[in-house]
């Protein structure tokens, strides 16, 4: 376990876990915060034997966003830019990264928590759990990238909704709109979280990290012609592995079925 100022990290088994760690403040984003999730994620991104990703917080917030009264210490547009920028591209680089990711959301998620909830590609809630973009409730519109990843999430008709009225939602409304994709009871919520995350790591890690290829690819609009191509070239890469070797030879020695 890695205990940092704002954050605690460890990983085990091909996962990854990040709690958001500032229980006073809800655990609203800083720019210690900032910081110290660049420095996880850069390091995160270069290790191929995580399968998984898990992004939470604690019972009463995942996060409730950014640090409003740190944030209002900084008064013109050239100052705030470049800090909005650089959350933006962090959660970027989250929504980029090669393993499964998951916001597990327990309490309140709202403004930018929302948005990095957005840059997840799985959403599980607590039953308590609740979900929205505030910022119109302080008269800003998001700054970190969220309002496109809940548009592409969501639908246009929903997310304007959401953005514009600063609505918050409970999980079974986010769980409609697509928003939360599974709802979890409370008690042992992290032990949840965990079993859900265990489906995702494989013997061969090959296999998630080319189904993320793809999905990244998707979204960032390559054309479907693209993918025989790249398609081919993930099911080559996988070929030669151990593990498809093996699970090939069992089958075959014992004429075992798929089940
Ligand atoms: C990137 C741009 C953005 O994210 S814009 C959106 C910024 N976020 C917000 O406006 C949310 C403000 N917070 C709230 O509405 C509530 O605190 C929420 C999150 C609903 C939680 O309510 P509740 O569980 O009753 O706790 P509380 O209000 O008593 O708060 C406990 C202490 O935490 C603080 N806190 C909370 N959120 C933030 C925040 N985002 N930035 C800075 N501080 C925050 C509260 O002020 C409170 O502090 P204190 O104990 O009174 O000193």
């Amino acid at each position: 376990m890695f205990i940092m100022n704002t954050l605690i990290t460890h990983k085990k088994d091909g996962i990854g876990w990040i709690q958001f760690h500032r229980p006073a403040v809800r655990n609203a984003v800083n720019q210690e915060m900032m910081a110290e999730l660049e420095h996880v994620i850069t390091e995160w991104e270069q290790d191929e034997t995580l399968q998984v990703v898990v992004l939470y917080g604690d019972e009463k917030a995942f996060v409730s966003g950014g640090d409003v009264e740190a944030f209002h210490q900084i008064h013109t547009k050239e100052e705030i830019y470049p800090v909005m920028k650089r959350m933006g591209d962090l959660l970027q680089r989250i929504s980029e990264l090669k393993c499964i990711t998951i916001a597990a959301v327990e309490g309140i998620a709202v403004g930018g928590g929302c948005e990095i909830v957005t840059s997840c590609d799985f959403c599980l809630a607590s039953k308590k759990a609740k979900l929205g973009m505030i910022q119109s409730r302080i008269a800003i519109t998001t700054g970190w990238g969220g309002a496109s990843r809940l548009m592409n999430k969501i639908g246009k008709p929903n997310a304007l909704k959401m953005l514009i009225t600063g609505e918050v939602i409970d999980v079974e409304r986010a769980k409609e709109m697509q928003l939360v994709d599974e709802v979890i009871e409370s008690s042992h919520f992290l032990e949840k979280v965990k079993v859900f995350a265990q489906q995702f790591v494989l013997p061969s890690p090959m296999i998630g990290r080319a189904y993320k290829e793809v999905a990244l690819a998707l979204e960032q609009g390559t054309p479907l012609s693209a993918f025989a191509k790249i398609e081919a070239i993930n099911c080559a890469d996988c070929w030669e592995a151990e593990e498809h070797v093996q699970a090939v030879e069992r089958f075959l020695a014992k004429r075992n079925k798929v089940d």
